[in-house]
């Protein structure tokens, strides 16, 4: 069993390596602070949940993740988030390359307003400089990825926004991977779907952390239980508790954790 404190933070025996090694991380928009002292690990190949209360800073953790916080003023983080060596929270980060390989699907499936084919090669084209052929390996090799190749096979000069939302939502995990990322941020990507689009995402998600290492924030425990190998718990910006997510939902250091995993909170 492991335990935590936001000051030091013990973290569970290591079977993966760190993929983002998070140390003393805060963040602010504006002088409200979102993040307090935030230590966590984001290992290899895991599936990571974020859970806790609305509010609690799981979406603004994420976004640090790729800085994503970078496009609205008055935003910023301060700490470490060690990938690859290097703090991705420095100045001198790039920050496009960091997007490119820590990749982010929203709640909303955000297909671009262009064909499937498109949507994909589109992001592919900002990095890459592919043949026609190697472009449409590409896009079949994600799309497959994605679990979505089947579906849209025939369809691939159908727009994006013409695919249902489970799909869209698969079309955005495909366009996510095309780039061949090491990270995917998923932030609550199968709340406006439908029950059945859920079960595939979640298979996906299984699927997937053979190749990538995935943070997820959901509202839904039954989710993190069923999805993920670590769970963290925040409650006002603060980290309460990490762990092994077997340990978090069945044997909680905190009383905390207990109280909103048994959904005695609030
Ligand atoms: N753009 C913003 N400007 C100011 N404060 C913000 C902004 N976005 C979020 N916050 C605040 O930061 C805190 C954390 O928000 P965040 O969206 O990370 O929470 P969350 O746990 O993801 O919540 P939810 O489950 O409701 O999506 C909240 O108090 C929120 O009001």
């Amino acid at each position: 069993m492991m335990t935590t404190s936001t000051s030091q933070l013990a973290q569970p025996n290591q079977l993966a390596p760190a993929t983002l090694a998070i140390s003393g991380l805060n963040f602010y928009y504006g002088s409200f602070q979102g993040l307090k002292n935030v230590n966590l690990n984001v290992y290899e190949k895991k599936v990571t949940a974020f859970i806790g209360p609305s509010g609690c800073g799981k979406s603004t953790l994420l976004r640090t993740l790729n800085r994503m916080y970078d496009l609205y003023p008055g935003q910023r983080a301060e700490g470490k988030i060690i990938y690859n060596g290097r703090n991705i929270l420095d100045p001198g980060q790039d920050v496009n390359m960091l997007r490119a390989k820590v990749g982010m699907v929203f709640q909303k499936p955000t297909p671009f307003p262009m064909s499937v084919y498109e949507n994909i090669a589109f992001g592919v084209r900002l990095y890459e400089n592919l043949s026609k052929g190697e472009m449409d390996e590409r896009v079949e090799w994600a799309l497959k990825k994605a679990a979505l190749w089947g579906e849209v096979k025939d369809k691939l000069n159908k727009s994006g926004l013409s695919l249902s939302g489970g799909q869209q939502q698969r079309l955005c995990i495909a366009r996510g991977v095309a780039v061949k990322p090491d990270v995917l941020l998923l932030d609550e990507p199968t709340s406006a779907l439908d029950p059945i689009s859920t079960v595939k995402i979640e298979e996906l998600i299984h699927e997937l952390k053979q190749d990538y290492t995935i943070a997820i924030v959901t509202h839904n425990m039954q989710q993190a239980a069923r999805c993920s190998d670590y769970t963290a718990y925040m409650y006002l910006g603060e980290l309460v508790e990490f762990g092994e997510t077997d340990q978090i939902f069945m044997n909680p250091a905190k009383k905390e954790t207990q109280d909103y995993i048994t959904g005695r909170f609030g």
